[in-house]
């Protein structure tokens, strides 16, 4: 039958029947005609397409109906005992809820749990997944039931990264327990803790010289260069210490990782761009500086030394104005011009000094080092989930660098001066004079994890400008002016007894979780939580961030509010982070709590409150509170996403 398209009137619309349809879309699609299907071959085509979509459409639903319903309501267990699993969506073939959840995994979890309730399956992946959101199945799971949810998952990401045997992510069991004695006994213990204090002194002396010399324009060579322009947010090093070069030559390939995680992001640029100077000061990331702060810190425990560059060149200056200068301007003086000589040979020394070097140390090898360093950290964080999609490049570089972090600490220890006797090198010294200045641990981890492993395990190898927020910034400040003034050094005596400071630190972990799901669990047997199946093998998550935004749990949960934590003028006792307020998790609780957590509160405390004691805090010029971006960053540790330019103007200014 043949059809005359071109003749075919809209007039006749009016009569809307299947000829009508058919006739208007073969004039808008000719080649739905089937006049010649030689020649029409698109419609064949197009209906086997639409066929096998609606095909797979309908197996993939009904086929996820049927895993849902296998997974959930017909699994059994193992002598084929029909098990009662915890509601939840119905999962989709191979991706199970992952689509859902977003990017932000503890957020799409917790709105789940709106609609499931307190105990949910989800299926992460093909994995089903008992997601845990109120303080009661807290309790539940990691007190009540705390050995059976001991274990930590082996995801192919963990796998690949440590086989399961690190810590953090080890299978309950006689290596994790080892591992976790020598944590709390040596590692993280109080005398050790006392050890760490000083070196966190002089790291924060450091970070506040670091905010003071940059919000006043840079003083080094090659710095400032771009600063708020969009160019400089571009190129990943604006207003960071990513654009914080050694002089010269030897300018830091150290990532900024704002930049690593999205470089130019919109906001940041926008942000950057407005950021006007403020009494002649320049807006300073905060961010990047703390970042580098934790990293130093972390480094220093671990491997005996701070990596970043901008340490070492610190450190180098502690070198330079011991009594080495007078040996070096001899044995130099030969090669260097006198003028400019203490500049010049604060630079070599910062080339030559680092916990890496060996003789003739060179500055290339050891930016990489530190850029390695920052960026493995900066991964591992990312791909740690409970997302398990394997990511094994990271996994692979953090291993490789690792060993050869342990390897060139076992150098150090072999030059340290005295080891050496008459062959001791000119670095021998150096390394002793930064011993001596507190710069080299004594103990870093290594140490002490190789000492105590057998063979046998070796071989397993607030912002303030206008508003409440102000009135919250003067609080702090009044009762640390009145406890300590601005002037002294505080101890952890001093600083454990300011309710308000205190106060301030637990609402914002308890608003800014940084572990908001904590590290995920598993069941080591069958078990029964409220009512409940879990069968062995379940990974558990429990979505802390979900309690601890919960209105039924917490009032105004999204307001920033630090007198919550107050009773009577004084910090309310069981509203510690301690893990027994099971409301209130930043650290987990239970066997697996984070051992940690006596020397993140330390240096946190230590942190905000000498920054208090010596700078105002506030935003630039033209950024107004409700500009600033604030999304999450997503990995397993949260930090936002864009970092805050901020004006740091010395009290004494003021
Ligand atoms: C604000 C800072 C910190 C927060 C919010 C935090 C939070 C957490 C959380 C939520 C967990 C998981 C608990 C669980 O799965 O039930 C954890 C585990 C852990 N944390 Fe921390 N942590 C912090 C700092 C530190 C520090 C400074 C260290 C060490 C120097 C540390 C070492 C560890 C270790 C080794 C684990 C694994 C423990 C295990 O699985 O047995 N954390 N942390």
């Amino acid at each position: 039958m043949g059809v005359d398209v071109g003749s075919f009137s809209e007039d006749t619309s009016d009569k809307l029947n299947a000829e009508n349809v058919w006739m208007w879309m073969i004039a808008r699609f000719p080649w739905l005609s089937v006049d010649d299907l030689g020649r029409h071959v698109p419609l064949v085509t197009w209906g086997s397409l639409i066929l096998t979509v609606l095909v797979c459409v309908l197996t993939a639903s009904s086929l996820s109906w049927l895993v849902a319903k296998w997974a959930i309501v017909g699994a059994k267990d193992r002598h084929g005992r029909k098990l009662c699993l915890a509601p939840g969506p119905a999962p989709w073939p191979i991706v199970g809820s992952l689509l859902q959840l977003q990017r932000h995994p503890h957020r799409g979890l917790a709105k789940m749990g709106e609609q499931y309730g307190e105990l949910m399956t989800v299926h992460m992946g093909t994995t089903p997944t008992l997601v845990v959101s109120s303080p009661a199945a807290a309790k539940e799971v990691l007190l009540t039931q705390r050995t059976t949810f001991a274990s930590r998952p082996l995801t192919p990401t963990v796998g690949a990264w440590s086989g399961g045997r690190d810590l953090g992510l080890a299978p309950y069991g006689p290596l994790w327990r080892k591992q976790r004695k020598i944590a709390s006994v040596q590692l993280l213990s109080p005398r050790r803790m006392e050890q760490v204090d000083a070196i966190q002194r002089k790291l924060t002396d450091f970070l506040e010289e670091e905010l003071l010399r940059k919000g006043q324009g840079g003083a080094r060579q090659g710095e400032g260069r771009n600063v708020g322009t969009k160019e400089a947010a571009k190129e990943g090093n604006d207003l960071s210490p990513a654009a914080d070069p050694l002089p010269t030559e030897t300018t830091s390939s150290l990532p900024n990782p704002a930049a690593a995680v999205h470089v130019g992001a919109t906001a940041n640029v926008e942000m950057s761009h407005k950021a006007g100077t403020m009494d002649g000061l320049q807006p300073v990331h905060l961010r990047e500086n703390l970042f580098h702060f934790a990293l130093d810190m972390l480094a220093y425990v671990i491997f005996g030394s701070p990596v970043s560059p901008s340490m070492q060149h610190h450190m180098a200056k502690v070198i330079a104005t011991s009594g080495l200068r007078s040996t070096m301007r001899m044995s130099k003086r030969a090669q260097e011009p006198e003028e400019g000589l203490e500049h010049d040979a604060t630079r070599r020394m910062s080339k030559e000094v680092s916990l890496q070097t060996t003789e003739g140390g060179d500055d290339v090898n050891d930016d990489q080092m530190a850029k390695r360093f920052y960026d493995v950290v900066l991964s591992m964080t990312q791909v740690v989930g409970v997302a398990q999609i394997p990511d094994f490049v990271p996994s692979l570089r953090f291993r490789a660098l690792i060993l050869e972090l342990i390897e060139k600490r076992h150098e150090v220890q072999r030059n340290v001066a005295g080891n050496c006797g008459s062959s001791c090198t000119m670095l021998d010294h150096h390394q002793a004079t930064l011993r001596a200045a507190g710069l080299i641990n004594p103990d870093a981890m290594v140490d002490v994890v190789f000492n105590n492993l057998s063979p046998h395990t070796q071989e397993l190898g607030g912002f303030c400008n206008e508003g409440r927020r102000c009135e919250k910034m003067a609080l702090l400040k009044e009762e640390l002016d009145e406890a300590i003034g601005m002037h002294k050094v505080p101890s952890e005596n001093d600083l454990e007894n300011l309710p308000y400071l205190n106060a301030f630190l637990y609402e914002t972990l308890r608003m800014h979780s940084v572990a908001p799901m904590l590290l995920p669990h598993l069941a080591m047997k069958d078990t029964v939580v409220f009512g409940y199946d879990v069968p062995a093998g379940t990974s558990v998550v429990v979505n802390a961030w979900a309690i601890m935004h919960d209105p039924k749990v917490w009032s105004e949960p999204w307001e920033l509010r630090p007198e919550r934590f107050i009773r009577d003028g004084l910090l309310a006792e069981d509203m510690h982070p301690d893990g027994k307020n099971f409301a209130f998790l930043p650290f987990g609780s239970g066997r697996r709590m984070c051992p940690g957590i006596r020397l993140a509160l330390t240096t946190m405390r230590f942190v905000l409150s000498r920054l208090l004691q010596r700078f105002d805090v506030m935003l630039p010029h033209g950024i107004k509170p409700e500009d600033l971006d604030l999304t999450e960053h997503d990995g397993i540790v949260i930090f936002p996403e864009t970092p805050v330019p901020f004006i740091f103007r010395p009290r004494s200014m003021g």
